[in-house]
């Protein structure tokens, strides 16, 4: 269920989400409607009501239950467009507010159902609309308590005027209104332990969306920069531990420029999302992380491989590249890459990336579409900084 309730809340378009709370809210308005009628035919439960306010009481609620209806039967045809509806949103939600703010006025307000039922419906509607439109519905129905209270304090209005007093001060009808009251109670501890189950959950949801979302390249979809380089410091600090051997690929795109000048910035945004493709099917993913760090250049982090399993995968990429023509306005071309690779002993992750940007240089100064690729330790790389100091 609440795998239906997650995906409800995310993919639900505006209009489904209010036909989704009138469905809801009108047996609860049709309940409190027909119990309240129905008492009326009891004597028991008569003689503990104001029948005028309970037929008035009726008249309102099912006023409002007529509108929501009126609502979905307008909203039914764009229950699958997108379109946003902030004024129906607060509409809506204002009507039910109020709806429940009167059943709230004609039952007693400081019942502790009521205010159960009262407290309930704030979170549905954040979880189902929005802060705004529940902002406003909370601003008018607080209003409409305030009011309330201030009329009863002035001795204008009774409190709860569809009651009697006998039906709060105990006495012969009372088990009756205690057993409504407990029902209402019950219903709404298990409502409130959904609630706060479906909050959770849509609050664990957007923070594994958003840390998915952060490591990301938006472009590519291959990881970004600043994860590359966290899972790199990660993977050296790790390689001083097991001395695995560790490689790196820096990757650039040839003449990438003259791509964009020639077919334009779109079609060298879809030529990147192929080479970041090919990357990715050349993979041990996730073992291997091909990562987008930078305009036209790429890398790979490939733990536990050495220099020539990480030429293999070079020579795989460079293959799949010379047979995947890219077309446009009837042209095709095809794109080459410069790679640098380097074999790490215990490099420090700087030492790593300037050693592989180094190869990749090289690459591009004698011609490109080549890979330079050199095993390099943090001893030496150590004994010549000391030897040049
Ligand atoms: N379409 C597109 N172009 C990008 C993006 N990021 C960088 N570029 C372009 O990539 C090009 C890189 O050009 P240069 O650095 O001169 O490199 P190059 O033309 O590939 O030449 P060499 O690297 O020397 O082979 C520039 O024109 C950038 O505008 C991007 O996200 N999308």
């Amino acid at each position: 269920m609440l795998q239906t309730i997650r995906h409800f809340l995310i993919h639900a378009t505006p209009a489904q989400r209010c036909i989704l709370v009138v469905c809801l809210d009108t047996p609860f308005l049709i309940a409190f409607m027909v119990s309240q009628s129905a008492g009326l035919f009891v004597p028991e439960w008569r003689a503990m009501m104001v029948p005028k306010y309970v037929i008035l009481g009726n008249v309102v609620l099912g006023s409002i239950l007529l509108m929501q209806w009126a609502m979905v039967a307008l909203l039914w045809r764009q229950r699958l467009s997108p379109q946003a509806r902030p004024r129906t949103y607060t509409f809506l939600v204002t009507i039910i507010g109020i709806a429940f703010a009167y059943e709230a006025f004609i039952w007693g307000n400081l019942t502790y159902p009521t205010s159960m039922v009262i407290v309930g419906i704030v979170p549905i509607g954040i979880l189902i609309f929005d802060l705004r439109s529940v902002g406003i519905a909370m601003i008018v129905g607080l209003t409409f308590y305030w009011a309330n209270d201030l009329a009863i304090y002035a001795g204008l209005l009774d409190y709860a005027p569809a009651y009697r007093p006998s039906a709060f001060a105990g006495g012969e009808h009372h088990f009756m209104a205690e057993m409504l009251r407990t029902g209402v109670l019950y219903t709404s501890v298990v409502a409130y332990g959904l609630i706060a189950w479906v909050l959770f959950d849509q609050y664990d949801y957007h923070r594994s969306n958003l840390s998915t979302l952060s490591r990301l390249d938006t472009l590519t979809g291959l990881s970004n920069r600043r994860y590359f380089m966290q899972r790199l410091e990660e993977e050296c600090e790790r390689q001083r531990r097991t001395h695995q051997p560790l490689c790196l690929v820096m990757i650039d795109a040839d003449h990438f420029k003259r791509i964009n000048d020639t077919y334009g910035h779109l079609m060298g945004d879809a030529v990147l999302r192929g080479l970041a493709d090919v990357l990715s099917r050349h993979m041990r993913v996730p073992a291997d992380l091909p990562a987008r760090v930078g305009g036209e250049e790429f890398a790979i982090l490939m733990p536990e491989t050495d220099l020539d399993g990480a030429l293999k995968v070079c020579r795989r990429v460079e293959k799949s590249l010379q047979t995947l023509p890219f077309f446009c306005s009837g042209k095709s071309f095809t794109v080459t890459l410069s790679m640098g690779v380097v074999e790490s002993h215990d490099l420090l992750p700087e030492n790593l990336l300037h050693y592989a940007d180094a190869n990749l240089y090289k690459a591009k100064a004698q011609g490109r579409d080549m890979t330079i690729a050199t095993v390099e330790e943090e001893v030496l790389f150590r004994e010549r900084l000391a030897s040049t100091a």
